[in-house]
């Protein structure tokens, strides 16, 4: 069933346009172009570490190689970005706003075209992937439409005096982003940072490199100067060359903790501002007077989008015992009807996992769950469609878990797969406890129709991001981010400006200097 159209994840525009050139069957796409993006075309590094494959998760397929950046090419897309913000710094808000606005439409125009190809190389469904990519434009939009109000401060001073106060950018900013949304987290780092007026470059994780250069050759055609969105490819190592290059003004970056610290780590070194977005195990309490389909739909919503790899989702499920018995069954008679499979093909809500590794290291969670006394209440195997070209992708059966308890690894870790663990509790003070008691604090949410204990229980909830009867929806007008070690920082909602600006305060005097010497 979808979501109601209310707050949902259906678009807000739909524009069902054809396909542009490329091939858009699972199993057909091979990679042709260069998908480094310096100073306004497609090139190819001047230096690289090692070509990487780049696979289809649907099919396992290999679909072509790349290089991943050196230290020169680095280098060399700084200087770009260099130059191309000394223009665009200079350009008004309004003049800025026109061509995000520009970029957004574009966004639009192109929008099968991208969630085809987003799909092709992450794996999730397509349905999902258009999702994607309209939170993409509305995002661009929405910073078009914020990038004409910065505006400083009048502060008056004695003697006819005063001070005023300029919101700058920062300069060249670096965006390091995870594979589950490779379109929607470029939009999200770039297209407050362009409408601020700094230059940005990109990387993307290397199992998802495709979509970004599309956007950057959007960018461009909005008309962009050459050079203010640049794109390098890689892992680890490029991510340090960028992070650690003295023109890099600022980094914000989305991926798992123990990357996070390294990047924090680096960045303390230049004493650049951090951005971080990161892993989480977030609590989604449902009490017993809650509306019972909402609360399944929450659960799904919560915990079964891109194939469970989604930072905020909503693990742990907490379900007032009263009603443990009756959501039990519903959640999991769901959690079977979900179609898995091809994730270009209309139906599909359940594509392929990233990776192989990836698929392995989430079956592994389960057999350990099995061992610490969890239940497999459903799915937890791997799924081998019936269509053959599928027959080597990465595909697995939604899991729900029973007879959890939070001391359990399933419970305590990020597992970044469809996997949700059920937790009963009895009381409103005991499930706060229990929610709060991890490291993470990216997200949670409740389900109830008792407005007030809604309200109390969101307001004790140690995390950035919090719902009340719904999950997982994000309009962009919406700040997003952590607390604890989920990060810090926020992408989305007039919050993300401040992070990609800086203020400066110009102290006037209108009378004469009283020295003190
Ligand atoms: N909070 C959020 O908004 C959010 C959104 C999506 C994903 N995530 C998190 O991301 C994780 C999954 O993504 P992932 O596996 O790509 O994460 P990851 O930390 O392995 O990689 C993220 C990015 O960092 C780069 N990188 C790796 N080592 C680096 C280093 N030493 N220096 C610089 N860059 C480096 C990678 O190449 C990639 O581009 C999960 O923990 C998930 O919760 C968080
Ligand atoms: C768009 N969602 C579903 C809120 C996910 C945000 C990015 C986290 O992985």
């Amino acid at each position: 069933m979808l979501p109601r159209p209310s707050l949902s994840l259906l678009p807000r525009f739909c524009s069902f346009l054809p396909f542009a050139t490329m091939s858009s069957k699972t199993g057909t796409f091979h990679l042709q172009q260069p998908l480094n993006y310096r100073a306004g075309a497609r090139i190819q590094p001047v230096d690289g570490s090692h070509n990487e494959e780049v696979y289809e998760p649907a099919t396992g397929r290999v679909m072509g190689k790349f290089l991943f950046s050196g230290e020169k090419e680095v280098d060399l897309a700084v200087q770009s970005a260099k130059a191309a913000f000394k223009i665009w710094s200079q350009k008004s808000g309004m003049e800025r706003s026109r061509v995000l606005l520009e970029a957004a439409r574009i966004i639009r125009e192109r929008r099968e075209e991208i969630a085809t190809m987003e799909t092709i190389n992450n794996g999730k469904s397509i349905f999902e992937a258009r999702v994607d990519v309209d939170i993409s434009w509305q995002c661009l939009e929405y910073y078009a439409g914020l990038a004409g109000a910065i505006a400083g401060q009048h502060i008056q001073l004695p003697g006819g005096s005063f001070a005023y106060t300029r919101r700058e950018a920062l300069g060249v900013c670096v965006g390091i982003g995870a594979w589950n949304y490779p379109f929607q987290i470029a939009c999200w780092k770039s297209a407050p940072a362009l409408a601020c007026g700094n230059a940005m470059i990109y990387k993307s994780s290397p199992l998802t490199p495709i979509s970004v250069v599309m956007l950057a050759e959007i960018f461009t055609q909005a008309g962009v100067p050459n050079g203010l969105f640049n794109v390098v490819q890689g892992g680890a190592a490029t991510g340090q060359f960028l992070c650690q290059h003295r023109d890099v003004a600022k980094v914000s970056f989305t991926g798992s903790v123990p990357t996070g610290i390294k990047i924090m780590e680096m960045s303390a070194k230049g004493i650049k501002p951090v951005t971080l977005e990161l892993g989480g195990k977030s609590p989604l309490i449902i009490f017993s007077d809650s509306v019972l389909e909402n609360a399944v739909n929450g659960a799904l919503m919560a915990n079964f989008l891109t194939q469970g790899e989604v930072c905020s989702n909503g693990t742990r499920v907490f379900v007032q015992r009263e009603i443990l018995e009756a959501f039990t069954e519903e959640v999991v008679k769901r959690t079977q009807k979900i179609k898995i499979g091809d994730p270009l093909l209309e139906d599909t809500r359940m594509g392929a996992l990233i990776s192989r590794p990836h698929l392995e290291r989430v079956l592994g969670f389960i057999t350990q769950a099995k061992e610490q006394g969890a239940k497999v209440l459903c799915g937890g195997e791997p799924y081998v469609p019936d269509d053959p070209k599928l027959k080597n992708g990465y595909y697995m059966r939604p899991c729900v878990l029973g007879d959890c308890r939070d001391d359990m690894t399933c419970v305590k870790e990020e597992i970044f797969g469809p996997v949700m663990s059920i937790l009963p509790f009895d009381t409103e003070e005991e499930v706060l406890e229990r929610a709060n008691n991890t490291t993470f604090g990216l997200a949670g949410g409740v389900f109830t129709r008792d407005i007030q204990r809604a309200h109390r229980v969101v307001a004790a909830l140690q995390a950035g991001m919090c719902f009340i009867n719904n999950y997982n929806i994000s309009p962009v007008e919406l700040p997003f981010g952590g607390y604890k070690m989920s990060g810090f920082g926020r992408e989305n909602g007039q919050a993300a400006m401040e992070y990609y600006s800086q203020l400066k305060t110009i102290c006037v005097e209108m009378g004469d200097v009283e020295s003190v010497f």
